[in-house]
């Protein structure tokens, strides 16, 4: 009889795996039986139910007969595998190509041989969660391609990142990074095994336990660490590593036990789905870490694996939706336990700190796991806190100050619109969205050389009403700075526009993350930017200078940081500006990412520009963050923040800076505590 073509699909599917059909054809057999012929079940996922339960027979099969009889071995050789993960018959997997007709009574288990399969080097499969009987075999999910496991959705070019981060991060005996390199084998297996099955690349599977107190890999894992790979082949061995704890038998066979008991000290925990904690791993290290950090590794993912199990049980509401897992009969649910001090040292890890406001993400990691996740409200745009006069009316716009008979984009005309004024005619930007050369240059000279360039002076200066309200000094000048114009709604040019960078938004791969040198958390870039490329703008809410003052006043010692941006740039042609008029931006409670940029004096890789969006005047405007050379990935962000360290007259104490900078302003001791730090970012003390 014609085998069904589904059935020959999946003899297929397992000969790929090296599992001869006569091996699959029971299981297969059951599984249609348990399904009631419901071919979906066992087809989704790349044959994941087939998989699962094909491996469960084995293990069941290997475990009974070990308690029946001894083992008895083809070659002679004891094995070093435990069938529960590597298994299959080398001439059956190698020749057997028959697909035979699948038929209820021809179901023959097969004889329990124990062999050490030959199987391809992309033969790997990771994230299975260990059904409770064999045949409710769940969640396997196996990749194939480039002879590296990988983790479900991770795209070709991440698998090479993977692979590149293997070698560099010295972990190539990994074999769940790479398992195609018989040189690595050859020198992580033990003396003792066969040179075919040295030259063999292996598969391995892993098992997730989900539940609550513990999540525990099972896996033919000889090479997770170099210790335990010896020990998988002499006596049994355990070891314990912050959260993980490895044990290996002498069959070979490791489990690593992920602990993550500290999430049953939380009320309102659930057990996440598999899949979302292995997404967010791969979000963390290959798209966050690019998989090239020397201090990546596997014990630090599995680690990981188990905060991320943690965060996102944590975030599962107590009502709401939980996990289609969460009360499945494959969950495993191991006993309370207590937190450990290990637990205290996991690192923090968020994925999105814009709550989903950006374009992008942007993820914030601690790896020391020391710093609590600072609390602020994440807002994409400035926001008036309360008194702020901000107009932002298309009356004020008159008709020639912006472009209403354009069309499409602006940078293509042959003639620069009315937009193009405030630059001298001709647009700061170049089609690729990045500031001219001559407009950066211009703006950099006024940042390092303020004295060359033109001041206005206030009648009555708000800096220095804060520092003497009765007897305020004259004002000491306010730089005329060089201001970007962008089309706005009243301009007939689409949002494409070139000439439309800042308000459409951050676009660039950012990191919140713990600085080494103190400056607590700092913003650095996942990808190499071109000089010149809009980074963000520093966003916060918007507040009159009374109302910052007000603030200031209220602070607390143990309230460190404010983080206000003085919107000075047109105060000097103002005359006399009230302090409720003179305006700043405060991103201490409600901000954007920029409020985690350090200072650097003088060399930082990146400029504040004003722009100018909605309002026609320089009273209120747009503070937007450009780089200034080439920043390469991974590289901290900085700006100057302009601050004088030597003026200590000033109203607001400046930080002791580490920015590490050779043109470093800061002179005095390191070390001086501040009971109260604040700074005030961006006016540049002369
Ligand atoms: C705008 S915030 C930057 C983000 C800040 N590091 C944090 O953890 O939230 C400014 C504060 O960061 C710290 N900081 C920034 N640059 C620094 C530097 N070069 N040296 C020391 N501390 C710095 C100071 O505490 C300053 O008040």
């Amino acid at each position: 009889m014609a085998p069904h073509p589904r059935v020959i699909k999946a003899y297929n599917a397992m000969r790929s795996l090296g599992i001869s059909d006569e091996e699959v054809k029971p299981v297969l057999k059951n599984l249609l039986q348990l399904y009631d012929r419901n071919w979906e079940l066992i087809e989704e996922d790349n044959y994941r139910t087939l998989i699962d339960a094909y491996f469960e027979l084995k293990e069941d099969k290997q475990t009974e007969g070990k308690r029946k009889a001894p083992i008895s071995y083809l070659d002679g050789r004891k094995p070093k595998h435990k069938l529960h993960l590597v298994d299959g018959d080398i001439q059956a997997s190698a020749t057997d190509n028959s697909s035979e007709g699948l038929s209820i009574e021809d179901t023959e288990i097969p004889p329990n041989v124990f062999k050490q399969k030959i199987i391809k080097p992309s033969q790997t499969s990771i994230g299975h969660m260990e059904p409770t009987t064999s045949s409710q075999a769940l969640q396997t999910v196996s990749s194939k391609v480039d002879g590296i496991s990988t983790l479900p959705c991770m795209a070709a070019r991440d698998r090479k990142l993977h692979r590149g981060k293997a070698s560099a991060a010295g972990h190539c005996e990994d074999p769940i990074v790479e398992t195609s390199n018989p040189r690595i084998q050859r020198e992580n297996i033990s003396s003792d095994h066969h040179q075919k099955e040295l030259m063999t690349p292996r598969t391995e599977k892993l098992k997730l336990h989900l539940g609550p107190v513990s999540t525990s890999y099972n896996a033919l894992y000889q090479n997770v660490h170099k210790e335990d790979a010896t020990s998988a082949c002499n006596n049994s061995k355990r070891t314990q590593k912050g959260n993980i704890d490895i044990a290996s038998s002498p069959l070979g066979e490791i489990k690593i036990s992920l602990n993550c008991e500290v999430a049953l000290g939380q009320p309102n925990f659930r057990i996440p789905d598999l899949d979302a904690v292995m997404k967010s791993i791969e979000e963390k290290y290959l798209k966050a870490h690019m998989i090239v950090e020397p201090q990546s590794s596997m014990v630090k993912l599995l680690d990981d694996l188990c905060g991320s199990y943690l965060k996102l049980g944590l975030s599962l509401s107590p009502n709401g939706s939980t996990s289609k897992f969460a009360n499945s009969r494959n969950v495993t649910c191991l006993p309370l336990q207590t937190v450990t001090e290990d637990d205290k040292n996991s690192f923090h890890f968020l994925d999105d700190i814009t709550k989903g406001s950006e374009n992008v993400k942007i993820s914030l990691l601690d790896e020391t796991g020391s710093e609590d996740v600072p609390q602020f409200n994440y807002i994409p745009y400035n926001v008036i806190y309360q008194d702020a006069n901000v107009n932002i009316s298309l009356a004020r716009i008159a008709d020639e100050g912006c472009c209403a008979d354009c069309a499409g984009d602006c940078l293509s005309l042959s003639l620069p619109c009315a937009c193009s004024q405030e630059t001298g005619g001709e647009f700061a930007y170049t089609p690729r969205g990045l500031l001219k050369d001559d407009f950066l240059k211009a703006c950099m000279s006024m940042k390092l050389e303020p004295l060359d360039h033109h001041f206005v002076y206030c009648q009555e200066c708000p800096l220095e009403r804060s520092r003497n309200d009765i007897v305020p000094e004259p004002c000491k000048g306010h730089l005329v700075r060089k201001f970007i114009k962008e089309c706005w709604r009243k301009c007939g040019c689409d949002m494409q526009c070139g000439n439309r960078v800042v308000q459409r938004g951050l676009r660039c791969k950012l990191q919140v993350f713990l600085t080494q040198e103190g400056k607590g958390w700092g913003v650095r870039t996942l990808e190499d930017l071109p000089k010149g490329c809009f980074v963000c703008e520093y966003a916060g809410e918007i507040l009159t200078n009374t109302e910052l003052y007000e603030r200031i006043m209220q602070k607390s010692g143990n309230d460190r940081h404010t983080y206000p941006v003085t919107l000075d740039a047109d105060w000097g042609s103002e005359g006399v500006l009230k302090d409720e008029e003179a305006l700043c931006l405060d991103a201490t409670y409600n901000g954007n990412v920029a409020r985690f940029i350090n200072h650097r004096c003088s060399d930082a890789n990146l400029i504040d520009i004003p722009v100018e969006v909605e309002t026609p005047d320089r009273h209120y405007y747009h503070l937007a963050l450009f780089t200034n050379r080439n920043v390469n990935a991974y590289e901290e962000f900085t700006w100057d923040y302009g601050i004088d360290f030597d003026d200590h007259e000033h109203p607001i104490k400046a930080f002791n800076c580490c920015c590490g900078s050779p043109f470093c302003r800061d002179k005095k001791q390191k070390g001086q505590s501040d009971n109260l730090v604040l700074v005030v970012l961006s006016h540049v003390r002369i």
